[in-house]
């Protein structure tokens, strides 16, 4: 099947991101958006986010082939019931939301029938936003595919074609997987850097001002992580909880275990991890994976 016509829902930095992307690369495909904050929407027309904002999500699927859902995943369900009345037969809908059990869960229970296949691309950043996106933020990037039992495999070709088009590399993955890497790959990364920067901002003997001021590189990655946005985040720990559970009971017996070392003097187990975790980051690098890349920052205002 074709994708003619694609249907941005949620225009923040992700949705407005696909938009800028289908444009700037000049792929041919009609785009429509909705997001249900006005203001949202007028400044989506405004950087022309996409080739038509709709005021209602009913609006913006009408004619489209495929819908990709673009808000926090607990609005997930919410999103897909307010479009499931004008939804075309034929569309594929997805998403890209940041765990991927709950959402499909969600979207099957409001759209039954519908071809579903939820969708994560692996790229992004602190900011949020119709402001925040950009037209390369995929290049380079996984976007991983997590098609239910029984997709239709011509559906599932067209959605990967959609994601190789922007510039991603796409890997296909069970849902629930995928939930149990993403909880230790991002989701655990986030929650350390979010109570990092808690613990040092609660301190009674250090103040803040020299938190800010002494900040060296490590904690100043850690503010920028922190500083991603409360919705997306709160509802990313409240859908992939069973497996950032079980992720985060390994990480408080590694973390122990690093605590006793440090208590015993034992410099062996401190060194023997800092070197194995040493030849990681280098793979990450040579995998392009970082975000060292020259001209990220400049694109997205960093
Ligand atoms: N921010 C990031 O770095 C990444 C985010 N994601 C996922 O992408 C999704 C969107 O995230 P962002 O674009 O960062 O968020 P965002 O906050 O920039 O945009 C979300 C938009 O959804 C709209 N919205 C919320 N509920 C809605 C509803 N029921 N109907 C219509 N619009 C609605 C909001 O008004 C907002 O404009 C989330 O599910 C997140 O987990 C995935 C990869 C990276
Ligand atoms: O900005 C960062 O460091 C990120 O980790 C961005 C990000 C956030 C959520 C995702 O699901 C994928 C990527």
């Amino acid at each position: 099947m074709t994708i003619r016509r694609v249907a941005i829902i949620g225009l923040g930095l992700l949705g407005g991101s696909i938009g800028l992307a289908v444009k700037a690369r000049g792929l041919g495909i009609t785009t429509t958006g909705h997001d249900r904050n006005p203001q949202v929407r007028a400044t989506a027309a405004e950087r022309g986010l996409v080739d038509q904002v709709c005021e209602t999500a009913a609006g913006a699927v009408a004619e489209a082939d495929l819908v990709i859902l673009c808000v926090p995943v607990g609005a997930m369900g919410a999103a897909a019931s307010d479009l499931a009345p004008a939804l075309p037969a034929h569309a594929i809908v997805s998403d890209v939301g940041s765990s991927k059990a709950a959402v499909a869960e969600a979207l099957a229970a409001a759209l039954p029938g519908a071809c579903i296949i939820p969708a994560h691309p692996v790229a992004g950043t602190e900011q949020s936003g119709p402001e925040a996106g950009f037209a390369t933020l995929f290049a380079g990037r996984w976007c991983i595919i997590t098609p239910p039992e029984g997709c239709d495999p011509a559906a599932l070709a067209a959605l990967s074609d959609f994601w190789t088009a922007l510039g991603s590399k796409v890997e296909l993955m069970d849902a629930a997987h995928h939930d149990l890497v993403l909880a230790v790959t991002s989701h655990i990364p986030h929650l350390i850097a979010y109570t990092i920067v808690g613990t040092a901002s609660d301190l009674e003997d250090v103040t803040q001002s020299e938190v800010i001021k002494y900040s060296a590189g490590g904690f100043r990655d850690f503010t920028r992580i922190a500083a991603s946005d409360p919705v997306m985040w709160r509802d990313v720990f409240l859908t992939n909880r069973g497996a950032v559970l079980e992720m985060l009971g390994r990480f408080s017996e590694d973390l122990t275990a690093l605590q006793r070392a440090i208590r015993s003097g034992d410099g062996d187990t401190l060194f023997d991890l800092f070197t194995r975790t040493r030849a990681i980051r280098r793979q990450v690098i040579e995998q392009g994976q970082d975000d060292e890349r020259p001209d990220f920052g400049r694109e997205h205002g960093a």
